[in-house]
């Protein structure tokens, strides 16, 4: 992936002084916007020792030396190899940790509402100009109140609640053995933006548990600012108030649809699923992504729509150079709300091909990766139904990646290969900038106190009340 990949479209939802995404450096099999960096291009970040371990140092490092440059400047560094041998120096002196970020879903049909009302007042969903701000929570008190008779008749049909903690908590093992396997000793989280286990509950663990070096791994093949946006701010801000934490060398994987491993095993269950039609070649492959409000893309730099076509781009190349040769066709599902969503629409799109006589068709979902009421109740019901009634003979879907070996093992490399990038995540621009507004408002204030007491009415109001 290429540093532009950062998009100046990003910059808005910064506030200013905060964090700033980290610099991404091409590199082979690479997850975009992990900074990799040689000893060198570190800055001092990494201390070779005379014994040829690793030593780190916590050093607050400012963004704006431009990681990426200097990780451009210095060729062929973080290979694979390279950073596992990295990282295992590492091993004995740090305590890594693993963080996987989720949306989290209601257990119970009683969490609904407050589940909705959590994901509504998040500003990142409902993105509302500044002077409305103010009635974000009760906007979100409203739509989440309206919208739970639906969402909880969803979450009724898969089972009273939504499988997405069970799935996160298995695939947070799944990671933690596939790095032991590597030989890497890791703690894995898990954060979840909107319920339990929250993203604060995981960072308290985090904090208590001494971690020196964070991966930080949203389990989001794309990035979109609702999702993946969303719980870097939230860890962001976390993280800016504690010192503990503003210490901690984190690495950020923001997106990683673009790795091998992911792209081979989305590749292997197409296939698979391909194989139990009658006629495989016949089968239209049917992407269906969840969907953002057209919006964040045209107005707020939002790279999902451009990151989900290069996705299924990725995933037909890799089919067809296995021979694999089938039509395709990428759609969006699950918009909300009176607001124009990415297009085309999944529903549009399944009437229409079953009234061209489209025959076979193969669902595909592709923006999670783990089964969720979009997945077992929106496609499997909700859209099979619809396919069906507009001409579609026979109807497939291919699971969520799930628990895959070779997904799981591509995740942890993920993680092996960012580690040696990991940086503080407050800068020292921010503290600065920090310290630089409380100066500001300690002097002005100071003169504002001054005048008031000095003004004639204060003066006579002071001395008659102290005499
Ligand atoms: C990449 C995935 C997702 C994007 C992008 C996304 C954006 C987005 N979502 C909503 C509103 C809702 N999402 C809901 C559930 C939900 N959303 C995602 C993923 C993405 N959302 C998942 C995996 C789930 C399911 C969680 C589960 O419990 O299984 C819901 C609740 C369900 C419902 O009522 O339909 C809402 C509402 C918006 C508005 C948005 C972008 C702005
Ligand atoms: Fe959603």
């Amino acid at each position: 992936m290429e540093a532009t990949t950062l998009s100046a479209g990003f910059r808005p939802l910064l506030k200013p002084g905060g964090y700033r995404f980290p610099r991404s450096c091409s590199q082979r099999n690479s997850s975009s916007l992990v900074r990799c960096h040689s000893k060198e291009a570190s800055g001092g970040f990494i201390k070779p020792k005379p014994e040829g371990s690793i030593a780190i140092t916590h050093r607050k490092l400012s963004f704006k030396t431009n990681v990426f440059e200097q990780a451009r400047s210095v060729s062929g560094d973080c290979s694979y190899d390279d950073a596992t041998a990295k990282t295992r120096s590492h091993v004995a002196e740090d305590k890594i940790g693993v963080l996987l970020l989720n949306l989290g879903g209601p257990e119970t049909l009683n969490d609904v509402q407050p589940f909705l009302y959590n994901l509504f007042a998040d500003p990142d969903i409902i993105r509302l100009p500044r002077p409305f701000q103010f009635l974000q929570g009760t906007i979100a008190k409203f739509i989440s109140v309206v919208r739970a008779p639906k969402s909880k008749e969803g979450y009724a049909a898969i089972g009273g609640g939504s499988p997405l903690r069970k799935i996160t908590d298995e695939q947070a093992d799944a990671i933690r053995m596939a790095l032991e396997a590597k030989n890497i000793s890791a703690n894995v989280y898990v954060g979840m933006r909107y319920w339990f286990p929250f993203t604060e509950e995981a960072v308290q663990q985090i904090k208590k548990d001494k971690i020196t070096r964070l991966v930080v791994l949203p389990l989001y093949p794309q990035y979109s600012i609702s999702t993946t946006g969303s719980s870097i701010r939230v860890l962001q801000d976390l993280f800016r108030k504690d010192p503990y934490l503003a210490g901690v060398p984190v690495a950020i994987i923001q997106s990683w649809y673009q790795r091998r491993g992911y792209v081979n095993s989305m590749a292997d269950l197409i296939e698979k699923e391909l194989q139990k039609f009658s006629d495989p070649n016949e089968v239209m492959i049917f992407f269906s992504a969840h969907g953002v409000p057209v919006s964040y893309v045209e107005n707020a730099g939002d790279p999902y729509q451009k990151q989900m076509e290069e996705c299924i781009d990725l995933i037909m190349d890799e089919l067809k150079s296995r021979g694999v040769l089938n039509d395709h066709k990428l759609a969006y599902q699950s918009r909300v709300g009176p607001v124009q969503w990415l297009k085309p629409y999944t529903d549009e799109v399944l009437v229409d091909l079953g009234k061209k006589g489209v025959k076979s068709l193969l669902a595909v979902p592709v923006s999670f990766v783990s089964e969720h009421i979009e997945t077992l109740e929106e496609i499997d019901m909700e859209y099979r139904e619809l396919a069906l009634e507009s001409g579609v003979e026979n109807w497939g879907r291919v699971p969520a990646l799930g628990l895959t070996a070779s997904f799981i093992t591509d995740l942890a490399d993920a993680v092996i290969e960012s580690l040696p990038s990991a940086e503080a995540m407050v800068s020292e621009d921010s503290e600065s900038s920090d310290v630089f507004s409380y100066i500001v408002k300690m002097f002005f204030g100071s003169i504002l106190a001054f005048v008031l007491l000095l003004s004639p009415k204060m003066f006579h109001a002071f001395r008659n009340h102290l005499i």
